[in-house]
This record gives structure tokens, sequence and C-alpha cells, in this order.
């Protein structure tokens, strides 16, 4: 019989992440997704079941990488909440599996992995994408995405200028005194992203809160929340002024409102670009529609795992 899953939660595990170890495998997974050998990477578009009177939607994001051994899917709840709410807006837990005896080796908290894998996936368009002479940074949002954006934007890019924008100022000012570098805060929207080099969006709006219009020419923008067919948290302006960058082609067409309703077409999967098969346009306005990828969770599951066993040895 096989051994009880561990259960990984928590602050106590958190340290068992690191961007430095999983930007390299997330870069090497997005390439493999996107070279389109199933051996490599196994991933369906993410199943998504309506909890309409909670205004949430729970995902199973499954991933099979039969050349790494690796299978694990991840269940997550992510809702719309009211304003002043308290309740958590998104809410995971990864199923690491044996992909030959089929038994769950570990059972770990879905927060950790769902931060810093999709902020580690920002920072790899921005890598790829954004002028090499950035020194702006905005984010929109002040939540769990924007904080795990900050990190791992701070730790690898000399950025000069950090600013803030959120819907309520208050949490704005909370978050700029969470963060260790200074951070300038916006009670405008428009006004924190004109001028900005690189302008990151993660919030729950349903409606476009970044327009065109207030973009720089050149600017690159990772788009993370508005993750429903019907949900916007861009213009269309602005979707049709940028070259458009995505994680998975099927899973833009499927479930994001800013690609589905613009209208506009994906040019490249991020992944393409790292293998070199699509060029990145650096000196065009750029978008990276994130919508989150079940083989993101699964690499970062994998080196969660490996490293409490190392610690363990
Ligand atoms: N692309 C991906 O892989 C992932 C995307 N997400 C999405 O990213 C977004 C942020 O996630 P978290 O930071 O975990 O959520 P959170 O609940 O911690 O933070 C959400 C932020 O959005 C703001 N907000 C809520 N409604 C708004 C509105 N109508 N207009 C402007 N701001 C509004 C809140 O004040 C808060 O600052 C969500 O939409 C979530 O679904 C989350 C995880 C992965
Ligand atoms: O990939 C992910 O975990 C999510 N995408 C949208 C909300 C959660």
């Amino acid at each position: 019989m096989a051994e009880p899953p561990v259960l990984l939660w928590g602050s106590g595990v958190e340290h068992l992440l690191t961007y430095g170890a999983l930007m390299p495998l997330l870069e090497a997974a997005l390439a493999k997704f996107s070279g389109g050998d199933t051996a490599e990477v196994l991933q369906p578009v993410r199943s998504s079941v309506a909890l309409k009177k909670h205004v949430g939607v729970m995902g199973l994001m499954p991933a099979y990488m039969e050349n790494d051994g690796i299978l694990s899917t991840k269940v997550v709840c992510f809702y719309q909440r009211k304003p002043g709410s308290t309740l958590p807006g998104v809410q995971s837990t990864v199923l690491l599996l044996d992909p030959e005896y089929g038994n769950v080796k570990a059972v770990i908290d879905g927060e950790v992995i769902t931060s810093m894998r999709t902020a580690a996936v920002s920072a790899i368009s921005a890598k790829l994408l954004m002028r090499p002479d950035a020194e702006v940074l905005t984010i929109l949002g002040t939540g769990r995405q924007a904080l795990s954006h900050y990190n791992v934007f701070m730790e690898i890019f000399p950025f000069k200028e950090v600013r803030v924008w959120s819907r309520s100022k208050d949490n704005a000012e909370r978050f700029s005194t969470s963060v260790r570098g200074p951070v300038k805060v916006y009670s405008s929207a428009e006004e924190a992203v004109r001028g900005a080099d690189v302008i990151i969006t993660v919030t729950r709006c349903t409606e476009p809160v970044l327009f065109g219009q207030w973009v720089k020419p050149g600017a690159h923008v990772a788009a993370v929340g508005a993750c429903r067919p019907d949900y916007r948290e861009l213009d269309d302006v602005l979707m049709k002024e940028s070259v458009l960058y995505v994680d998975s082609r099927a899973g833009a067409m499927e479930e994001s409102g800013d690609v589905i309703l613009s209208g506009v077409e994906v040019f490249a999967e991020i992944g393409e670009v790292i293998s070199g098969k699509k060029p990145a346009l650096r000196e065009k306005t750029t978008v990276f529609k994130s919508l989150g990828m079940g083989c993101e969770d699964a690499v970062s599951a994998k080196l969660m795992y490996e490293q409490w066993k190392a610690e363990r040895s």
C-alpha cells in the first residue's frame, strides 16, 4: 500500500519555493507546453463549474508531464466579492500524484503555489517583452497577487519607481507600508498608469480598469485578472493597439473576456517566444494575457515536494 500523502501547508512551507529555483522550471514548462508534444505536457483547458450563489467558479486544472514523471491537479475556487468583504478571492489546493501508482503523494497549499507561479510567469513575460530600459512599474490591485508580483519584480528587475493603485486608497496605503521598498500610492488609475513602462493588472474587476488611451506606446502589460469569458480588465483600444501574447491559445479563446470580446488575435504563446519559434516584439506595446495553467502548478508542486524531502533527508 502507498504511503499516505504529506500535507504541505501555510507559512511553514512557503520557504520551499524560491523564485530562483522556480523560474527556470516554469520557463521550461511553458516552452514544453507550447511545443505541442503531449508526452511533454498533457493539459486540457481548465474545466469550470459556476458557483452561482456565491458568484464564483471552481476550476479543475490537471496536468501530466510524462517525460518528467509529474502528475498533478489543482482545485481552485475564485470569486467576485463585495467591496469590504473579508472572504478570500482565490482558494486552491494542489494534489501531486505518483503517475505509475496513482496515489496522492502530497496535498499542497495552492495559495503559495498560485501566488508565486503566477507572478513568476508574469515576470518571465516582462523579461522577454518589456523594453530593456524600463524604469517605471505600475501595479493595479493590491491583493495577494499584487504582493507576489511586487516581490518577484523587485527581486529580478531594477525598476526606479513603483506605483500602485487600488479601488480603495486605504488598501493601497496598506500595501505600500507592507512592502520593503518605496511605493508611490495613486488615487487615480490613469495617473498611476501614464508614463509607466510595465503595468500589471491583478484585480478582480469585471469591467475594464486599464485603458489604451493611458498606456505609453511600447509599454508591456501583464494582465492577470479577468479570467472568465465575460470579464474584462483591459479595454478594446488597448487590446487592438497591442501585440497579444498568452500562456495558452486554447485557454485564452475559451476563458479570457479581454481576448474573446475584443476579437483580437493571439500573436504567440509565451512558450513559443521562450523556444524561439515566435519573436519578442519589445519595441511594440505588448499584452501578456495570463490565465494560469496546470503545468505551472505541476512543476511548482514537484519542486516544493522535492525540497521538503531534501530537508528531511
Ligand atoms: N492568471 C492567473 O494565473 C491567476 C489569476 N488570478 C486572478 O488575479 C486576480 C487577483 O487575484 P488575487 O490577488 O488573489 O485577489 P485578491 O482578492 O487578493 O485581490 C484582488 C484585488 O482586486 C481589487 N478589486 C476587486 N474588485 C475590483 C474592481 N471592481 N475594480 C478594481 N479593483 C478591484 C481588490 O481591491 C484587490 O486589490 C483575480 O481576478 C484572480 O482571479 C489569480 C490567480 C492566478
Ligand atoms: O490559474 C489559476 O490558479 C487561476 N486562474 C484564475 C484564477 C485562479
